[in-house]
């Protein structure tokens, strides 16, 4: 079933997305999606929120957004890569995460580095992560594996003096940094009383429908928790307001966060219904690529990595990025 759904979403990206270089790839895909999983173009708004945190971004030269008086590419098309993050303690031991701060395991720093393996070749600009732990080791090992070798730096907003105590006083290793933007709101979805209960146990006490109910129905939130619904509430709101704009600027933008927050802004990307999201499930520590386009949102497939033959679906622009860093580093 994963390799048929799985392959259906590449094929209904490479109908959106055909062009020379575009393959379809069936294996190592991460995303278990639905039936109208690749219906990528939707129209974002692209009046967009004034950014709150650009004084923020400004020790690590994060890049101008729309209202700092950047002027946006118009005709350019940026990448966006969203990771969950890899493989953590509690997913070892199948208990209920959502917002207790835990670590990856061995397992899932290989996976971040697999990770990262496959998006070496894209540009990143700015990552966003969520304020935990799993989802910010994943972006920095991910980013260890990049072929430009900039150096990920966490922008700190805690106080005035964080913001000022991490300033660069140097023009060019900011050119050689890309911020790294954590925000709560990326967070996995709040677990309420079910954060920290096995996952099965929970079923064998409560019952399997009941336990999917709350993991998977979209608007029925756990015990004190949070539904799908919630979660997408804040996730999608930032992602439109903090996100797109940096899009719209023509930046390329990875997003490392959580099965549920991911979740929520692929139903939003790809426009799926309260129904479709429910069969959504994505794998840890896999790559997705979107690019914004003309205001659109085009599902290009999960990156191959570096060493597999065949190339995925890049872009032009995408394959001249590459080539670039074929040039600058051979
Ligand atoms: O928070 C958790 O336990 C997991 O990250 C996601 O769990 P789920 O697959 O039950 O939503």
């Amino acid at each position: 079933m994963a390799a048929s759904t799985s392959q259906h979403a590449l094929v209904s990206a490479k109908s959106l997305c055909a062009g020379p270089s575009f393959e379809t790839r069936t294996s190592k895909v991460g995303f278990v999606s639905v039936r109208r999983c690749c219906l990528g173009a939707r129209k974002l708004g692209l009046v967009c929120a004034s950014n709150s945190q650009s004084s923020v971004m400004e020790p690590a030269q994060l890049p101008l957004s729309p209202q700092s008086g950047s002027t946006p590419k118009k005709s350019s098309e940026s990448a966006l890569i969203l990771i969950r993050h890899g493989e953590s303690l509690w997913n070892e031991k199948n208990l209920f995460t959502g917002c207790v701060d835990v670590p990856l395991t061995p397992k899932g720093v290989d996976e971040a580095i697999e990770a990262g393996k496959r998006i070496c070749n894209i540009p990143v600009d700015v990552i966003y992560t969520s304020s935990l732990i799993r989802a910010q080791m994943t972006a920095m090992l991910a980013m260890m594996q990049h072929r430009r070798k900039k150096v990920p730096i966490v922008v700190h907003s805690e106080s005035e003096q964080s913001h000022r105590w991490s300033k660069i006083y140097s023009e060019e290793t900011k050119k050689q940094s890309i911020p790294v933007i954590t925000a709560w709101q990326l967070n996995e979805r709040m677990y309420g009383e079910l954060q920290g209960l096995n996952k099965q146990e929970t079923a064998d006490r409560f019952g399997k429908e009941q336990v999917h109910e709350w993991r998977r129905s979209y608007d029925i939130p756990p015990p004190n928790g949070e539904s799908l619904e919630m979660c997408a509430e804040r996730a999608v709101a930032y992602f439109k307001d903090q996100i797109v704009p940096q899009l719209v600027a023509g930046k390329h933008v990875m997003i490392a966060a959580h099965g549920n927050s991911l979740r929520s802004i692929i139903m939003h990307l790809d426009k799926l219904t309260s129904q479709e999201v429910i069969s959504l499930e994505l794998s840890t520590g896999i790559p997705m690529l979107y690019i914004f386009k003309e205001g659109k949102f085009i599902r290009r497939g999960s990156p191959a990595g570096p060493s597999e033959a065949g190339v995925y679906a890049y872009t032009r622009s995408l394959a001249q990025y590459r080539q670039k860093l074929d040039n600058m580093f051979q």
